[in-house]
């Protein structure tokens, strides 16, 4: 399956361009983004619907949890790298707020 591979630097910031919320990181390898709820139990009832998308696709976000705040970083490890995988992961995320 084409997703799986690792983005080229033009393919990135093409795809990029359409998710202005999330920032590339780690030299592009990756992408991420800040919420902010209005308490750990929002923060978490998000985190746990971003899982349940997750185990669906059998991609799963790094991410790091601290009351109300929940930073998600997307990669594809199989790739190395940012693949499509995460592209459509962000847009799901997205959806969800
Ligand atoms: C065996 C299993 O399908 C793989 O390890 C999946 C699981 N979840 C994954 N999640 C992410 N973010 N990247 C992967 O490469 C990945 N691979």
């Amino acid at each position: 399956m084409t997703s799986i591979e690792k983005l080229t630097e033009e393919e990135r910031s093409s795809w990029l361009s359409a998710l202005p919320e999330w920032s590339l990181a780690r030299d592009g390898d990756a992408i991420e983004r800040k919420f902010e709820f209005a308490d750990f139990s929002e923060a978490f009832a998000f985190m746990t619907r971003v899982a349940m998308i997750a185990e669906t696709r059998d991609h799963h976000p790094e991410w790091f949890n601290v009351y109300n705040r929940v930073e998600i970083t997307l990669t594809t490890h199989d790739a190395g790298g940012l693949s499509l995988r995460d592209v459509k992961m962000a847009r799901k995320i997205d959806a969800l707020l």
